[in-house]
């Protein structure tokens, strides 16, 4: 993979050094201890720019999950909201929504059109669907004050809810309906104006991509781009092409440059960073890479991130997780538990594992690691 040459490349030519002194170091220093080969082969693979630090996942799985205490009420446990479900898509939100509930949530919102609504209704009683997002081709013969007014009317119906939440998701099965977009960046405003987190994925990723100011700066984000989101944010953000000698460097470089927010960047390793340090979630999977497990991990992380926000303030945490982000660590939950559960549907359906398989997986595969009781 070649680095293009564009504006920024003194710029990352300066991160990939900086990049390489630091393990450079980290090498030296480790010759000063009797490290295994085994340790100094990962400090050696750094100088690629490919490696990062593994997360203690299961730790952080461990620590951030809530018990299950007979005193606590309904809601404490998540109120989750998926934004995302239109004409084409109403199987990405009902994958995040219904993740969320698989993971211990105790409620499940999710705002879409109203001929998604009906889908994803029928898909599950568990869900609370809102048919309130519009389309476009739904409105074509509407004026622009018409259009105000819709646009008015689909914030003040958000509006009646969005203190309850806890997290939302945004963009697992958006479309890219400008009119419907414009109607979520408001959206967004508002949630951020409420210190609501946000993680936005699929589609909100595109509609991020191009108004990065509905993030930037906002320490509750949390992007988690597939391999084509992240190549646009990082040619939208940094001004050049992905750069694979680099990836350690160029994330810390994307996050810092759209002020911290936490990025998650789905790949054979997930790597995440707030623009402090990169850890990476490599726990074996999948080899089946059906659609939908993106939206599993949208889902996931929000009630992860959740939980590890309440253990923060409860000082409940252990001393390294508690200096740990938690936007960070519901990323390296959600992750992976995500992985675990795609490993056990795999033993199971192998090549026929479909997201729903994995889905049914995610209890199990949170019990082994926190059990209920
Ligand atoms: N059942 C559903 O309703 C699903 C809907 N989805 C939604 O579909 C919308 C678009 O998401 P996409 O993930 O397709 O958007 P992308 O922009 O990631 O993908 C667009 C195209 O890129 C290709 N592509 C994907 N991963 C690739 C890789 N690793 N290397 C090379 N090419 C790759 C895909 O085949 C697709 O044709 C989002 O709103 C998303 O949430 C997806 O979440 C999948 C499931
Ligand atoms: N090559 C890979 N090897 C192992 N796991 C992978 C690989 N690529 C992705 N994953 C895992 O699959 C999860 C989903 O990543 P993926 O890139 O498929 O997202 P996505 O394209 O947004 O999915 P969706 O179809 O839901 O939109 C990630 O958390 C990651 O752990
Ligand atoms: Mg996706």
């Amino acid at each position: 993979m070649f680095v293009k040459h564009g504006m920024n490349s003194g710029f990352s030519s300066l991160a990939s050094s900086a990049v390489l002194r630091r393990q450079q170091f980290l090498i030296r220093s480790l010759k000063g201890y009797s490290v295994s080969d085994k340790i100094r082969m990962e400090a050696v693979k750094c100088l690629s720019g490919g490696a990062s630090l593994e997360a203690n996942a299961e730790s952080v799985l461990r620590t951030i999950t809530p018990s299950l205490d007979p005193t606590r009420h309904k809601g404490q446990a998540g109120k989750i909201a998926v934004i995302g479900g239109c004409r084409e898509y109403t199987g990405a939100p009902y994958f995040a929504a219904i993740s969320a509930l698989k993971i211990g949530a105790d409620l499940s919102h999710v705002f879409c059109t109203e001929g998604a609504a009906t889908v994803i209704k029928s898909y599950s009683p568990e869900l609370i669907v809102h048919p309130i997002l519009e389309e476009s081709y739904n409105i074509s013969g509407v004026n622009d004050e018409g259009k105000r007014d819709i646009s008015k009317k689909i914030l003040s119906e958000f509006d009646k809810w969005m203190e309850r939440f806890d997290c939302l998701v945004v963009g697992p099965g958006l479309g890219r309906d400008p009119f419907l977009l414009e109607c979520v960046s408001k959206i967004m405003t508002r949630a951020r104006q409420s210190n609501v987190p946000i993680v936005v994925d699929g589609d909100g990723l595109f509609l991020v991509t191009n108004s990065i100011e509905l993030v930037s700066g906002y320490r509750l984000a949390v992007l988690i781009p597939n391999v084509n989101e992240y190549k646009r944010l990082v040619q939208k953000v940094l001004g050049y092409d992905v750069n694979d000698q680099n990836t350690h460097g160029e994330l810390l470089s994307l996050s810092k440059q759209i002020g911290n927010v936490t990025i998650l960047r789905k790949g054979k390793s997930d790597l995440i960073s707030d623009g402090e340090k990169v850890q990476s979630v490599s726990i074996y999977g999948s080899p089946r890479r059906c659609g939908g497990q993106g939206d599993i991990l949208s889902g996931s992380v929000a009630v992860f991130l959740f939980w590890a926000r309440q253990c923060n303030s409860a000082a409940e945490r252990e001393s390294t997780i508690s200096r740990t982000n938690p936007t960070v660590l519901g990323c390296i939950a959600g992750s992976a538990l995500l992985r675990k559960a795609a490993a056990l549907a795999f033993e199971h359906k192998k090549r026929s594992t479909l997201t729903t398989d994995i889905i049914e997986h995610l209890g199990q595969s949170l019990e082994a690691i926190s059990p209920a009781s």
